[in-house]
């Protein structure tokens, strides 16, 4: 029996001690609980441009908000969070004293008379920048004399953002949509002189990019004189100029139009539009309409040979004979019956295999090609004077179809760049016209031609609008020449770090941010904007095209 005794003490002190473990880590986690809502809620300037804060875990502005910052002499600045990060930070040290029936659970020979605790405090620290001091009626810049120790970080006052986003430009506005992270009613708008840099739109699937780009659209049609050509694949702008009816545009507005303010921009609407064109494919035309073709002879030789499948060297007598009807017709506005002819007309072997090449190929039926004596596209670019071209490549025929009408449409722009027209050339769906990695020979041509307009198109005043779901599939030259940013929502991290590499402008935590936004979330950056901005795109005018597949057969069965 004496010999369990032993065990039964050790086992009592065991029990005991649990309590008293227990109980000090109570008290520890009660500490730092206390100790989290204690946190301050504190900024500080050391340059006047940017702040740094500390804030406990409820600090409820997401990166890319606005803030209001007070510093201890009472001036007011506006900020905007761009980085917020959960530290754990060092806090209090406390003593626990250990009383004598309690020293005596520890073995022997250790005298513990107290235990000494280091609270760890889970806080907020993040940064962001100063966009301006806040006086009664203007924001002004910040200088390097805006330091401050000790500011309170608050909610600002959606008439005080609304005052900051309408900035100060000469040039027009175009209303796109409202602040995020704004308690009311901010509107945002894009510097129309913005456009004149280069523009990429992009965001994954379902982001809500076609949406948007509608908006961008309608806004520099009624506020701007800009040409707009669409390079529309999805027809997804073919309806641009036809208005929702009120109820429908309210839908997807905050801040409903009333009767009469929608009467007055539609009517507006209808008057920016009048001279809109869409051109579709002849088989799909209807009056009006103009016809998506062109000649053959618009084509370059280089890419007329692509059409055929020639080779120079590997098809080098058919290639010869091709280039000699061509010479043979001696006319730079050459139809497609003008070459069949000329080649129906030739009976050496090679035109013969020439011919047989055509007949194989379909190349007659293709619906893209002028006839004699009709209107090519390209001469509808050189020389009306037309204000919006929507060119509705979503219903013409085969891939190579569409490839040829885009080709023709952008060599003829560059060709005609003397003229000095500004242009904004509005690529959807752009990783199949400008691809790192073309597919063919014609996806190499139209390549070329956006990597030339975007690396000299600006002194001629052809700007370039890309948009598209794949950033990493654009042709990196092309992208590198793009200033403004709008990004939609995307999710995968080696996109964010691309786009983070070539808009450096947009610090990466806000390009982050991306991965959380709902549809119609947008983070712009460049000249669009004065600082990126955080909006949610709204106020669409016009009926969206395209069309998506119905989903009536996942209705659940009665
Ligand atoms: N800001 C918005 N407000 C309300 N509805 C929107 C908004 N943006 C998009 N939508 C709707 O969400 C749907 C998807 O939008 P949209 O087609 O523009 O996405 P997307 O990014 O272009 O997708 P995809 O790349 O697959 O074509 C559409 O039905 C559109 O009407």
């Amino acid at each position: 029996m004496s010999g369990h005794e032993p065990d039964t003490e050790n086992s009592t002190n065991e029990q005991a001690l649990e309590v008293l473990r227990a109980g000090l880590r109570g008290l520890h986690d009660q500490l730092e609980e206390q100790a989290v809502h204690n946190v301050a809620q504190v900024a500080y300037s050391t340059d006047g441009r940017t702040f740094e804060y500390e804030a406990p875990l409820s600090f409820p502005f997401p990166v890319g908000s606005y803030v209001l910052l007070q510093s201890a002499d009472g001036q007011e600045y506006l900020g905007q969070i761009t980085t917020k990060e959960t530290v754990k930070q060092q806090g209090a040290e406390v003593d626990f004293s250990i009383d004598e029936r309690q020293a005596d659970l520890f073995p022997e020979g250790l005298s513990i008379t107290g235990i000494r605790d280091r609270l760890r405090v889970l806080a907020l620290e993040g940064s962001g920048v100063l966009l301006g001091t806040v006086s009664a009626d203007s924001i002004s810049p910040t200088t390097s004399s805006d330091t401050f120790r000790k500011a309170t970080v608050a909610r600002v006052d959606a008439a005080v953002v609304s005052r900051y986003l309408s900035g100060s430009s000469e040039r027009a506005k175009l209303p796109v949509g409202r602040a995020l992270y704004v308690d009311g009613e901010a509107t945002v708008s894009l510097d129309a002189g913005g456009f004149a840099r280069h523009t990429f739109l992009c965001g994954q699937s379902g982001s809500g990019k076609t949406f948007s780009l509608g908006i961008v659209l309608e806004q520099l049609l009624l506020e701007t004189d800009l040409r707009i050509l669409v390079i529309d694949p999805n027809s997804d702008f073919v309806n641009l100029n036809q208005v929702r009816p009120h109820e429908e545009v309210n839908q997807f507005r905050s801040a409903p139009l009333s009767e009469d303010a929608y009467d007055a921009l539609k009517e507006r609407y209808q008057d920016a539009t009048a001279s809109l064109q869409v051109c579709r494919p002849a088989s799909m035309a209807t009056d009006g309409d103009d016809v998506l073709r062109v000649r053959f002879g618009d084509l370059s030789r280089r890419e007329q040979a692509t059409v055929l499948g020639l080779d120079p060297l590997e098809d080098r007598e058919e290639f010869n004979a091709f280039w000699n009807t061509i010479d043979d017709i001696g006319r730079q506005d050459y139809s497609w019956d003008d070459v069949r002819d000329a080649v129906s007309h030739d009976y050496s072997a090679e035109a013969r295999q020439l011919g047989m090449r055509i007949e194989n190929l379909g190349l007659a039926e293709w619906e893209v090609w002028c006839s004699r004596g009709e209107t090519s596209l390209v001469d509808t670019i050189a020389h009306s004077d037309w204000r919006c071209l929507v060119l509705d490549i979503g219903t013409s025929g085969s891939p190579s179809e569409k490839m040829v009408i885009t080709n023709a449409v952008l060599t003829r722009l560059w060709e005609e760049r003397n003229q000095r027209r500004p242009t904004l050339v509005v690529v959807d769906e752009a990783h199949n016209v400008c691809p790192r990695n073309p597919a063919d020979d014609l996806q190499s041509i139209s390549t070329e031609a956006v990597a030339r307009i975007a690396a000299e198109g600006r002194k001629y005043g052809l700007y370039l609008l890309l948009s598209t779901q794949q950033p990493g599939k654009i042709q990196a030259n092309t992208l590198s020449q793009c200033a403004n940013l709008l990004l939609m929502r995307m999710n995968s991290t080696p996109d964010l770090t691309q786009l983070g590499d070539i808009f450096s402008h947009v610090p990466t935590s806000l390009l982050e941010e991306a991965s959380k936004f709902g549809l119609g979330e947008t983070v712009i950056g460049g000249r669009l904007v004065g600082n990126p901005t955080f909006a949610k795109f709204e106020g669409r005018l016009s009926v969206e095209g395209g069309g998506d597949v119905s989903k009536a057969w996942a209705t659940p069965h009665e």
